[in-house]
């Protein structure tokens, strides 16, 4: 079975040699490169976001039988097509939601030491609150965070939690766009941002979009803010990557190049639900899992003496994911190295998971629900 696979997919080969691929049969592809030649004799395609899998790209494929994205977005797959042919198809809902959201929570934390505020003072209106909206509000329910729930498809289907309207999550303290891109049906998103909305927006939001670029007027965000408006931005992802309005960087707090949902286990966990998928689909044994590939984390202990506030919360935060990293990086290498450059140089970053928590008669129980690990005392001895 000849399995072609994105080369920017951690831990591919550990999930997939064997797997009834001959060495010669487990081939990388660079995602925007990718040709129809390629595909003749491929039996899988394994992709990440950035390649179009549509009719073009497949229809010389005659053998293949499976394709699958370690994304959750899916924008970029004509599913129609595929269901057209035939071939099976599986994205990796959920795999980097946690990761999204400890972005989220990074850029929240930075700002809120930067401009001096409490963010039990703020309240967050996530729109959007499938996977990443979701895991989102948990975090901020840990952390004792106000937020306003607005999803009008998951209101109409039945979810019994609470819903604003978007005009309500868009008058709130700070907005987080977690909606897919859609531009048909009852709440398309593309622009869901437009000029009319943008222009409404006052001085004192903050607008954090870590889902799809195409989800706001990126030109008319830059007009609002060449004009003064003093609304506080946070992009990580923008209008036609790879080929962005690079002008509106200087107008933002962070920006960063589509590496929200970047944490190791973020990627390598989209890896491990196309194998999953595979192996259901041609009836193999699931026998590996991602905790076998999982390196070690430079710091995965720490001890905790005072009981939570937000001033800590500040510290172990950025301890483990401080976005400005990120911000810097983009800032200083987009014009040298490209986007996709930096997406695929991404350096290590881990989850709040991956740090266990020793303490010592101390309240911290928010930071265990914002996912850090409780490190029990036979842990700690050790
Ligand atoms: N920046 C990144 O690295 C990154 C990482 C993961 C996901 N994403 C993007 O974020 C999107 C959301 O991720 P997810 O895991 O939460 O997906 P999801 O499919 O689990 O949830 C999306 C939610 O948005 C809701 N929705 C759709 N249209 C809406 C509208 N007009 N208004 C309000 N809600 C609407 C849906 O009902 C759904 O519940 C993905 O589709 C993907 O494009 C980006
Ligand atoms: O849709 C997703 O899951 C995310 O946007 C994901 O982080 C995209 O990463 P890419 O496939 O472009 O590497």
């Amino acid at each position: 079975m000849k399995i072609l696979f994105d080369e920017n997919m951690p831990f591919a080969r550990e999930f997939f040699e064997n797997f009834g691929a001959k060495e010669n049969e487990l081939v990388s592809f660079k995602g925007r490169e990718l040709t129809a030649e390629q595909l003749i004799d491929a039996d899988v395609l394994l992709v990440r976001s950035i390649t179009q899998v549509n009719e073009q790209l497949l229809n010389d494929a005659r053998k293949l039988k499976f394709v699958g994205t370690a994304t959750i977005g899916v924008d970029h797959i004509d599913r129609a097509y595929l269901a057209s042919r035939n071939i099976a198809f599986s994205s990796s809902p959920g795999c980097n939601a946690i990761s999204v959201a400890e972005y989220v929570v990074s850029a929240l934390v930075v700002l809120a030491e930067k401009y001096l505020f409490a963010l039990t003072d703020k309240t967050i209106g996530i729109i959007g609150a499938g996977n990443t909206g979701t895991r989102l509000s948990e975090k901020l329910e840990a952390l004792g965070v106000n937020y306003k729930l607005c999803d009008p498809l998951l209101n109409d289907a039945g979810d019994n939690r609470a819903f604003s309207t978007l005009e309500e999550a868009l008058a709130c303290d700070v907005i987080s766009l977690h909606v897919p891109l859609t531009r048909e049906g009852s709440n398309p998103t593309y622009h869901l941002l437009n000029d009319e909305r943008i222009t409404a927006l006052s001085d004192e939001q903050i607008v954090i979009n870590a889902c799809r670029g195409e989800v706001i007027d990126n030109k008319a965000l830059l007009s609002f803010k060449r004009q003064g408006a003093a609304t506080r931005l946070v992009l990580d992802v923008w209008e036609n990557e790879p080929n962005i309005l690079s002008e509106l960087i200087p107008f933002t707090e962070l920006s960063t190049a589509h590496i929200a949902g970047y944490s190791l286990e973020g990627k390598a966990r989209g890896t491990e639900m196309l194998y999953q998928a595979l192996a259901k689909v041609f009836d193999f044994k699931v026998e590996k899992s991602l905790s076998q590939f999982l390196p070690k984390p430079s710091i995965n202990r720490i001890k905790i003496n005072q009981d939570f506030d937000e001033i800590l919360l500040n510290q172990v935060v950025k301890m483990v994911y401080d976005v400005r990293r990120d911000d810097a990086i983009f800032r200083q290498q987009l014009s040298r190295f490209g986007f996709d450059h930096i997406r695929k140089t991404y350096p290590a970053r881990r989850e709040f998971s991956s740090v266990a928590i020793a303490s010592e008669n101390t309240e911290l129980n928010s930071l265990f629900q914002l996912g850090f690990e409780r490190l029990c005392k036979i842990e700690e001895e050790q």
